[in-house]
């Protein structure tokens, strides 16, 4: 029984999955992962890290991604409910700099499959947030490079006003995608 629906988005390679949620008097279960189903959908990653972070509202984490060691992201929303975005890096691609977005909530449960050559970010739009993602390469921290938020020329359409939100010191500091040298 396939247990996940996969949608392809604008965007070669950027999925939005959705697991089958089996209710009852207790509660819920569902499969959050499933390698061989995933596979069988387009998507044969192998993940080796996974991360959690919790966020209050208005907090930006982004724009995101990794040189060297580029990182695939499953990414989802545990408590609360975030506007995920993927920006395309990937310099061949006719989607260069565009971006996708999808809201990730608790209730909707929805995932969304980053490629590696992608910045990621993503805004809390609810009081607070827990996001956990599944990473197809490890973290390394002196191989960061970021994107700034309101790149005009990516032109993001954050649901939130600038004055709401609650960036890190690195995040401020980005330069846009034009002054930023990536190869993907
Ligand atoms: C990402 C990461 C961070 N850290 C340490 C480094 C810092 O001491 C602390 C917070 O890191 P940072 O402020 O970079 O965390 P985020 O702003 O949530 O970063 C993430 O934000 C966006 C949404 C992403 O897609 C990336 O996964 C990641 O860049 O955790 C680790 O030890 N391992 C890790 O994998």
């Amino acid at each position: 029984m396939n247990k996940f629906k996969f949608t392809r988005t604008s965007i070669e390679g950027v999925f939005i999955i959705e697991p089958t949620v089996f209710t009852d008097d207790r509660g819920y279960f569902m499969e959050s992962y499933h390698k061989k189903e995933f596979e069988e959908n387009g998507l044969n990653i192998d993940f080796v890290q996974d991360n959690q972070s919790k966020s209050t509202k208005g907090v930006l984490r982004g724009l995101h991604f990794q040189y060297n060691q580029p990182q695939g992201k499953l990414v989802r929303v545990i408590k609360g409910e975030v506007f995920d975005v993927a920006v395309d890096l990937r310099k061949d691609s006719p989607t260069y700099s565009k971006y996708e977005s999808v809201i990730l909530s608790e209730d909707n449960k929805k995932q969304f499959y980053i490629p590696p050559g992608f910045a990621h970010g993503f805004l809390v739009l609810s009081d607070e947030a827990e996001f956990t993602y599944k990473c197809t390469d490890f973290y390394n921290g002196s191989d960061e490079g970021g994107i700034i938020w309101n790149d005009p020329d990516i032109n993001i359409e954050w649901p939130l006003n600038e004055e709401e939100l609650i960036l890190s010191e690195k995040d401020q500091k980005w330069k846009s995608l034009k002054d930023t040298s990536t190869s993907f």
